[in-house]
């Protein structure tokens, strides 16, 4: 299959998914010949039943009858192999789509910047990738076979009745501005009202998705009540905005029925008056074979008519992922520079950074040089800026001003996803997923001996937590690994660290206390992890920072005093204060 790059356009919806459907053209062009041959009976057996109503007008002959009958069983019989082929066909190409989209979006999630992550619902992009594209399925899945329905009876129809009844051929150009009239006054606002209730139902899913994760604090608060009417006031909206799409698809469906009603019946009265005033020479049969076609032809407008709002709402999905594929907050690597090999020296040269909308800078002006192989403890009061400075080194947040060097290159040149791989961290909320322990702990990795998965269970100081579950390391730990306490799983997220083998570590310790005993296991783990790496370490534990080889004070996003835990101490000033604040 042609994979070339999918693009959507917020502003060309429609135009999009044609250009996405491209690949699949051979099998829609074959799917809309099967269908031909599928819905043949619907423009053919009026033929029959007009020359039936003329038999019975004449008296016979009874064989004709029998003709027709065999005609009429082996017209609709075709219809069970051809449809089954056309849907698979189809639908085929449908779901295929959906399946491209589904992984496209996925894809770009992952180019997406920290930045926009943390900023974005993670409920909102669920939305968009889980119920978007299946609107857009949805879409396609209803309205191909009334569309393809319509195009080929509107054809049938104004074939017959040119051979039969040219006189009348001018009703069917009556039809397509009239259908066109009433889709075009409807379009406007019902794209308004399509994107107001999507915004309103990303707005729900967050609601939702923030409720569920604030459960725990929610209960232990006991502030259920709260909770439930945040989410209430959520659904409440959806509820307005939702009917006010209704009833706008409601008025649409109603005016479109009737402008069709009254046209085919206008034209089958029309054509009754010209045959009893002889203007035009039409059989009984041909007035019954006009009304059977100006119904077919008005239903089928109708259906695809009452279509519209299903096409509005897809388009809407559309112009939501398309927001995704727009987004310019991405991660650039194609092209950049691939690196295999880090030795894990890294350089800040005067680097700041400024977030959107906030008033200082986070990091002002910050210079640093950190050989191969140190670590570096980063204090400093809440705010400092000490992780706007590791998520800097990790290339999440891109400095305003200023380079990050690694090894002496510029951090900016180079493939990122390749540096990360030399790159592990150990967040101060360990996140664990649904999976084995030890799957947890080899994420990413492919193939991994037991043996080398027991090094690092034991050097991260593991092992009695893995002897004391149920299945050993095959045990299934919950998503951020509910089952296991806090110091258990900052000790699995080490053993995670550890066996990627990584040369810069990034460690953010928890703030949280931990018992003395998970205090001494962890830190027992921490000497092994940073033995050999560059670690840079936001320090919360005097145990940490006394093993520093150098501690960088951090204030207002600026280096105030740099030094080893004796050097500080002895010259005092803000690091002495801030350890005088926590020894007391
Ligand atoms: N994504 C962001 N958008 C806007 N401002 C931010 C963002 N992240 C951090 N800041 C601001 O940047 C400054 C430095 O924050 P940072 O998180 O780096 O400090 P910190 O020293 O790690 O704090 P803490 O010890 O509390 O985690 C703060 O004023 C903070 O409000």
């Amino acid at each position: 299959m042609n994979e070339n790059p999918l693009t959507l356009a917020r502003d060309k919806p429609l135009g999009s998914l044609m250009r996405a459907l491209a690949p699949f053209r051979s099998e829609l062009v074959i799917s809309a010949a099967i269908f031909f041959i599928k819905d043949s009976p619907i423009w053919l057996l009026p033929t029959i039943t007009a020359a039936a109503v003329d038999i019975v007008v004449k008296g016979g002959p009874l064989g004709s009858l029998g003709w027709l009958a065999v005609a009429a069983c082996a017209l609709l019989l075709q219809n069970y192999p051809t449809h089954v082929i056309f849907t698979r066909l189809y639908m085929g190409s449908v779901r295929a789509l959906g399946a491209r989209l589904r992984n496209e979006m996925t894809a770009r999630l992952q180019t997406l910047s920290i930045g926009f992550h943390a900023r974005a619902s993670s409920a909102v992009m669920q939305n968009k990738v889980v119920r978007d594209v299946e609107n857009i399925e949805v879409m396609f899945s209803q309205i191909g076979n009334p569309t393809m329905s319509a195009v080929f009876v509107f054809g049938g129809a104004v074939v017959m009745t040119a051979v039969n009844v040219p006189e009348f051929l001018p009703v069917y150009a009556l039809s397509v501005p009239c259908g066109v009239g009433v889709w075009w006054l409807m379009r406007r606002r019902a794209r308004a009202r399509n994107e107001e209730f999507r915004l309103e139902m990303e707005r729900f899913s967050s609601r939702v998705g923030e409720m569920t994760t604030l459960i725990p604090i929610t209960r232990a608060h006991g502030l259920e009540d709260v909770a439930a009417a945040r989410v209430a006031q959520a659904a409440e909206n959806v509820r307005s905005r939702g009917l006010s799409l209704d009833l706008l698809n409601g008025r649409f469906n109603a005016a479109s029925w009737i402008v069709f009603q009254l046209l085919a019946v206008g034209c089958l009265l029309l054509a009754a008056a010209f045959a009893v005033l002889h203007w035009v020479p039409i059989s009984p049969g041909q007035v019954v074979l006009l009304a059977t076609y100006f119904s077919a032809l008005t239903g089928t407008v109708t259906t695809v008519l009452n279509l519209a709002p299903l096409v509005s709402k897809g388009s809407e999905s559309v112009r939501s992922l398309a927001e995704l594929m727009e987004e310019p907050d991405r991660e650039l690597n194609e092209g950049k520079r691939v690196v295999t090999h880090v030795t894990g020296r890294i350089e800040l040269r005067d680097v700041s950074v400024v977030y959107p909308e906030s008033p200082s800078p986070a990091l002002d002006g910050i210079s640093l040089e950190i050989e191969a192989g140190m670590t570096i403890a980063f204090v400093g009061p809440s705010g400092s800026g000490k992780s706007s400075l590791m998520n800097t080194v990790l290339g999440f947040v891109r400095p305003s001003s200023g380079t990050v060097l690694l090894d002496g290159v510029d951090m900016n040149t180079l493939d990122l996803r390749g540096v990360r791989r030399h790159i592990s961290v150990v967040p101060q909320e360990s996140i664990l997923f649904e999976g084995t322990v030890r799957e947890n702990i080899t994420y990413g990795l492919e193939r991994v001996d037991d043996a080398r998965v027991m090094s690092a269970v034991r050097d991260a100081n593991a092992l009695d937590i893995i002897k004391g579950l149920p299945s050993g390391w095959n045990t299934v730990i919950g998503e951020r690994g509910a089952r296991l306490s806090g110091g258990q799983r900052q000790r699995l997220s080490i053993a995670r660290a550890l066996i990627r083998d990584p040369q810069i570590l990034l460690l953010d310790e928890a703030t949280s206390a931990l018992d003395s005993e998970s205090e001494i296991k962890i830190q027992a783990a921490l000497e092994g992890l940073t033995a050999g790496r560059t670690t840079l370490v936001v320090a919360h534990r005097l145990s940490t920072v006394k093993r520093a080889d150098a501690i960088v004070v951090l204030e207002n996003g600026r280096i105030v005093q740099t030094g080893t835990h004796a050097e500080l101490l002895a010259t005092g000033g803000r690091y002495a204060d801030l350890w005088g604040l926590q020894a007391r």
